[in-house]
């Protein structure tokens, strides 16, 4: 299957695309060459989607169900509580719900973590996006917990490592608050031997430091280092309260780092410290965090805030400019999980999204990625492909009403409405 995109803004110029298969093989003036669907580019620009660094796809159910809280409250006396509700069918609803956001959006890749994932694999599969899902584990400390933990999560890998090209598995302990030692041993060792991502919640709040320092006599990202979690191989997501000596650590140990803005923000988390970490080499992608806590899988909105807050937080407003912020949603994450995706040149994966340039928030366009990471949302985004398959045309995403009915159909099940 072949794909033309024709007459779009690419780098300042207008030009035409080729997609053959999932590849994006040319660009250039191709008004000699014949494809299976044609799409007129003319009044957009095309741009890489967007990378969700990190998210909890299926607490699309939760949007809204429990704000202004930190994350402790939220966490034990309303989410968890709510989510041992949850069924598989749950997930899947709350995922494809997830998806047509994310899509709608341009996001075709995200990074999840969460409970029952066959349902947030069966819709990754159904909705054409491409996703890392992490087998989450949790254990409270627990021996039995623990076992069985371990069990489900050799089990997930077994089915899950190799079934779909759009889907890389990688492992999902929670928290070092959640997970005990030896099974944070435990998954290091088997992240080794499988060749797997690790993604993990680190230093979130200033409650998880001073816990940590209590129960280990060391920071998180120490006590990480101590058990042989510090690697590539691991994402660590939040990563608010670091020390220097922490920031270096996971320099050293080429650790790879998820900013959520948003989330660090509504839940009071704390502020996250780009510069410093940016200074020290480490690559830094961006993530939405989950439904509960944004409230919304913008990536969007998300550039925006990590820009802001980086120059806020370094008093400096040449800090994290736009075409980084861009960056941190797109090629970091990419190279992150190692896919040929996040910018668009000959040979990378077809994962793209065309932005309408008559949009009033892409208007005036002195500079498009200004344009994109200060002024735009979602609502710019026209025509989304992924793995050469087009998602969305022209604002229209096939199936939207089935997958709003049945995702509304959980959330008055599961709230009892
Ligand atoms: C094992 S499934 C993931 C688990 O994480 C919870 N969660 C969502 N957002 C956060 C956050 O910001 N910090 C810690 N844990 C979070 C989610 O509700 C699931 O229970
Ligand atoms: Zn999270």
């Amino acid at each position: 299957m072949s794909i033309l995109i024709t007459g779009v803004l690419h780098e300042n110029r207008i030009q035409d695309i080729l997609i053959k298969g999932n590849h994006i093989v040319s660009i250039g003036n191709l008004a000699h060459v014949q494809a299976d669907t044609c799409i007129d580019g003319t009044g957009k620009a095309i741009l890489p989607s967007f990378m969700n660094g990190h998210t909890h796809a299926a607490m699309t159910l939760l949007r809204g169900f429990a704000d202004d809280m930190p994350l402790g409250v939220w966490l034990k006396d309303h989410i968890w509580p709510i989510e041992a509700k949850m069924t598989e069918e749950d997930v899947y609803w709350g995922a494809k719900f997830a998806c047509l956001e994310m899509i709608r959006t341009g996001t075709t890749f995200f990074a999840d973590m969460y409970w029952h994932f066959p349902g947030t694999a069966r819709a990754v599969q159904e909705m054409g996006i491409r996703a890392g899902l992490s087998a989450a584990l949790f254990d409270f400390g627990d021996k039995e917990r623990a076992r069985q933990a371990k069990d489900q999560v050799e089990k997930l890998y077994e089915k899950y490592a190799s079934l779909s090209e759009r889907i890389i598995f990688t492992l999902g302990p929670h928290a070092i608050y959640t997970v005990s030692k030896d099974s944070l041993a435990w998954v290091a060792e088997y992240a080794e031997d499988k060749d797997l991502l690790i993604h993990l919640h680190v230093s979130e709040t200033s409650t998880e430091v001073e816990n940590c320092l209590k129960e280990h006599g060391m920071r998180p990202v120490e006590y990480l280092d101590s058990v042989g979690l510090l690697s590539p191989r691991l994402m660590a997501c939040h990563c608010v309260w670091l020390s220097d000596h922490e920031m270096d650590l996971l320099a050293r140990n080429h650790v790879q780092v998820i900013h959520n803005p948003a989330s660090n923000l509504k839940l009071a988390s704390g502020t996250f410290r780009y510069q410093p970490l940016a200074d020290r080499g480490l690559n830094i992608g961006l993530g939405t965090d989950g439904c509960a806590s944004n409230n919304n899988l913008d990536m969007f909105e998300e550039m925006k805030l990590a820009a802001l807050l980086a120059k806020s937080a370094s008093g400096d407003a040449t800090v994290l400019p736009a075409v980084d912020a861009f960056a941190l949603a797109t090629k970091n994450m990419a190279a992150m999980y190692g896919l040929e995706c996040g910018e668009i040149r000959e040979g990378m994966l077809a994962d793209c999204m065309l932005v309408n340039l008559n949009h009033p928030q892409l208007t005036p366009g002195h500079h498009l990625l200004s344009n994109v990471v200060y002024s735009a949302n979602g609502d710019c985004v026209d025509t989304v492909i992924c793995n050469g398959r087009v998602l969305m045309e022209d604002g229209v995403v096939p199936g939207e009403e089935e997958i709003t009915a049945g995702f509304r159909a959980c959330v008055d099940r599961l709230t009892g409405a």
